[in-house]
């Protein structure tokens, strides 16, 4: 008897997850999807509502905590125990650094088709804080869109709009919305498919849950107070939640992520800004960092229009971070190399020493 799987397609299943599955694990399991994820609770769906599940120890503790299930994973779970044993390839997985001193990936989503970066028209606007977004993007291979919030705010919200166009380069896609007033399924409709993932990121304040609500069909009254601290600090908590909406949407809802450092692995920065690296193999020197050097053909580019002095900057800048990620990640994997081998020497010579006596 096998599960009925015209269920799980409002979930996001599709073909690429299906084809992973085999026969036995067809007959003894069922697919079911993390819709929300709280310190060690899990809790996934198969379509009939979500259920708390176990994680065997396998996907618990995996070698390389990235592994371990986020939100937007499938599982396959054991019905009657619902204990996870598996859990599927993923299509992407949106990762940033994780906060703090540690040199590792945090994954923040999984299985996401499109990366809804909202940021809003007031003061705290900040496109450099978007690229940032965009660059995690392109590290997951998820085309993203912007949503320009508080557009009721801003004299010019098509000028601001065009200035990010500008610098997406066709990646992505922006548009510029009231919120409280505006209907955004309208105005992103043509992204949003049914059995489309979408993750929701965006500093505090600039109205992601009003955007939920929106999609969802719920319309707040406008209040007409808007908080003038944007960007300060409000608690919110760690639960991290897939919600279906209308339209067999999925979307995940990433609360508190103000710290967004790029994530220890290289190509994000290289797909972000494809087109600056395109230019280096025609600068003189081969190993030309574009600050300075002659005949730097990046250089020429911003000097002909094609290219801004801050987008250069940021690019450098980003580029710079990334590398200086990876290398502390690859540093701190070499000393755990180094003290596992200590380790294994140390107890093969007790070993010896054991026998010889
Ligand atoms: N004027 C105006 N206000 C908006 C708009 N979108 C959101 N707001 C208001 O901005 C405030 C913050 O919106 P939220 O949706 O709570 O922001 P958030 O991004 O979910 O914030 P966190 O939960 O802290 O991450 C609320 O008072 C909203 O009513 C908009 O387009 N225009
Ligand atoms: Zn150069």
């Amino acid at each position: 008897m096998f599960f009925d799987f015209s269920l799980l397609q409002p979930l996001g299943w599709r073909h690429f997850f299906f084809r992973q599955l085999t026969l036995e694990q067809l007959e003894r399991y069922t697919p079911a999807r993390v819709v929300n994820l709280e310190r060690n609770a899990v809790r996934a769906d198969t379509g009939g509502g979500s259920f708390p599940v176990t994680l065997c120890s396998r996907l618990l503790f995996p070698d390389d905590p990235i592994a371990r299930p986020t939100v937007g994973d499938w599982l396959l779970v054991e019905p009657g125990t619902n204990r996870a044993v598996e859990r599927l390839e993923r299509s992407s997985l949106i990762h940033r650094l994780r906060p703090g001193e540690s040199s590792d990936s945090q994954a923040i989503a999984a299985n996401v088709d499109r990366l809804l970066v909202v940021a809003a028209l007031t003061r705290e606007f900040n496109l450099h804080r978007i690229e940032r977004y965009l660059v995690i993007a392109a590290q997951a291979g998820v085309t993203p869109l912007v949503v320009l919030s508080k557009a009721d705010l801003c004299p010019d919200p098509a000028a601001v709009a065009g200035e990010v166009s500008r610098r997406l380069r066709g990646a992505g896609d922006v548009v510029a919305l009231d919120l409280l007033r505006d209907s955004a399924r309208d105005a992103l409709g043509a992204w949003l498919d049914a059995g489309t993932t979408l993750a929701l990121v965006g500093s505090s304040g600039v109205g992601k849950s009003t955007l939920l609500n929106n999609l969802a069909g719920i319309r707040r009254q406008a209040t007409g107070a808007t908080r003038e601290d944007d960007d300060k600090g409000r608690h919110t908590t760690s639960s991290r939640s897939l919600h279906r909406l209308p339209g067999e949407l999925c979307l995940i809802d990433v609360p508190g992520l103000r710290e967004v450092g790029l994530p220890p692995v290289a190509g994000g920065v290289a797909r972000r800004f494809a087109h600056i690296e395109a230019l280096a193999p025609e600068c003189r020197f081969a190993d030309c960092t574009h600050q300075g050097e002659p005949g730097c053909a990046v250089r020429a580019a911003v000097q002909a229009g094609g290219l801004t002095a801050d987008e250069l900057d940021h690019y450098l800048r980003l580029q710079a971070e990334e590398a200086a990620n990876t290398r502390r990640r690859e540093q701190r994997s070499r000393q755990q190399d180094k003290a596992f081998g200590k380790m294994v020497r140390a107890t093969l010579r007790a070993k010896r020493e054991r026998q010889g006596r």
